[in-house]
């Protein structure tokens, strides 16, 4: 047994109750005996534990009325998992599978993506069992002000900044922002993904999403290859998956299938990104409300199916674990030869598991996601700075930062001996960086 064989002993026996967790930790640990083997300090100064652990967990009750003025009470989270690179900085998730054991995933997912943005921001990652899907307006709003009452005695500008994530638009950030004003006094950086008129960053919206199609051109790029010509199926139509197809067909890639939780749409000649926009932005409805305008395209229950459809490349932008084994083998089948995480964690450990060993490109969401938080930063810089930059000046920092997440992944990689295995060098570069720190300061 290896000390990592240990910790891991050790995280399951104390967390029995959080698959999630120790699903991406497990994944996480098998990436880091070799750094043990060269950093002997890291294991006596017990970095791994540490790191395991979650500085501050805060769980709260949100109690809101609904439209039939009927009492309703849902649960909040913060997981302020490590703040060794800086001030927590997370998305905060709103949808009726959100419970402890996953946003320590994405807790634990965050630190390490936000290490490989090489800014200087922690990781940390909340929200509520509540679902916006079917509320109105005002019971949204009366749920968000709830729930900020609660969490504003948590977050600050230099203390913790979350954001958007499934579920938590520019409506939901919105009526947060607003409230924490309202009850705190003070107009701050508080919250990233605001709307532009008050102090929010262009590009944001589309960060994530560009900055997937970002890096997956670098990787290609070093392989000789173009988006130019690529079929892509996309997974989910929200906030990520509408901006990659944006920028996947500005770049001369056809988008040929796009999902939600209900079913997906499949066109051989390609997606209309505007028309998926103004059914997912504007009226807030299923994707099957695509067929209205285009009849002849194919339409499928249950989002599953997606992966069965022959594709050069494959984004994954709904959800964790929607794309397992039987989905991955069927990918492969059918010679898709890049696949580029959007979501957090959407392959399962045994999908990772066949990309990697089938030689195709795969580039986990830690790395290929972190456009969102990237840009998050620069909105808390234009912010703090009291200065707005143009679409362009943004979207060039964007590009730049993950340009250079790929090429610290691949050197990562191949420096630890495993070239081309793009999980080990995200989860070395964006640990070493982390533990460093961590060593640094002491034991806290
Ligand atoms: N927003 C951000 O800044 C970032 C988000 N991410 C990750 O990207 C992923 C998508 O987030 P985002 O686009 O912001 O969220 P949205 O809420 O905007 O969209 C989520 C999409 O995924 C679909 N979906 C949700 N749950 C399931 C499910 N169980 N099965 C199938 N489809 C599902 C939704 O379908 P429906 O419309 O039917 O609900 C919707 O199409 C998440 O994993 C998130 O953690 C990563 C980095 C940054
Ligand atoms: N949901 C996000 C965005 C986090 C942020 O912008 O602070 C993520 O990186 O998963």
């Amino acid at each position: 047994m290896t000390y990592v064989d240990d910790v891991l002993e050790e995280l399951k026996r104390k967390n029995p109750y959080e698959p999630e967790f120790i699903q991406t930790a497990t994944e996480i640990l098998r990436c880091l005996n070799v750094v043990f083997e060269r950093h002997p300090e890291f294991q006596e100064a017990k970095i791994l534990e540490r790191f395991l652990e979650p500085e501050r967990v805060v769980m709260f009750r949100v109690p809101w009325v609904d439209d039939n003025g009927e009492v309703q009470v849902n649960r909040g989270f913060r997981v302020q998992f490590n703040s060794a690179l800086g001030p927590y900085k997370g998305g905060l998730r709103f949808h009726e599978t959100v419970n402890l054991s996953i946003l320590k995933l994405l807790g634990l997912e965050q630190i390490l993506k936000n290490s490989l943005t090489g800014m200087s921001i922690g990781g940390a990652k909340g929200g509520s069992d509540f679902n916006p899907k079917g509320r109105s307006d005002a019971e949204v709003m009366r749920f968000c002000q709830s729930f900020m009452t609660e969490l504003r005695n948590f977050i600050g500008p230099d203390v913790d900044v979350p954001a958007g994530d499934i579920g938590v638009g520019l409506r939901e950030v919105g009526y947060l922002f607003g409230q924490y004003n309202r009850i705190a006094n003070r107009h701050t950086c508080v919250l990233t993904g605001s709307g532009i008129e008050y102090g929010g960053s262009l590009v944001r919206r589309e960060a994530t999403g560009y900055g997937l199609i970002y890096i997956l051109e670098e990787a290609l790029r070093a392989r000789g290859e173009f988006l130019e010509g690529k079929k892509i199926i996309v997974s989910g139509s929200g906030n990520v998956a509408i901006y990659a197809a944006e920028k996947a067909i500005q770049l001369g890639a056809t988008v040929i299938a796009m999902s939600d939780s209900k079913g997906y749409i499949y066109d051989e000649n390609g997606i209309s990104i505007p028309f998926v926009k103004h059914i997912k932005e504007e009226e807030r409805k299923c994707i099957y409300e695509y067929l209205n305008d285009f009849p002849d395209t194919i339409y499928k229950e249950g989002s599953y199916g997606l992966w069965s459809i022959k594709c050069d490349i494959a984004l994954p932008c709904a959800t964790q674990n929607e794309l397992d084994e039987d989905s991955a083998r069927k990918l492969i089948d059918n010679g898709v030869k890049y696949v580029a995480e959007g979501a957090n964690k959407p392959s399962t450990p045994e999908a990772t598991k066949l990309f990697l060993k089938s030689g195709l490109m795969f580039l986990p969401g830690k790395a290929a996601n972190a456009g969102g938080v990237t840009t998050s930063v620069l909105e808390m810089a234009q912010r703090s700075s009291n200065m707005h930059w143009s679409f362009d000046e943004v979207d060039s920092r964007l590009k730049r930062n993950m340009v250079e997440i790929y090429r610290n992944i691949d050197k990562m990689a191949k420096e630890y001996g495993f070239e081309g295995n793009y999980v080990v060098g995200a989860n070395i570069a964006g640990f070493i960086k982390v533990a460093k720190a961590m060593m640094a300061q002491g034991i806290v």
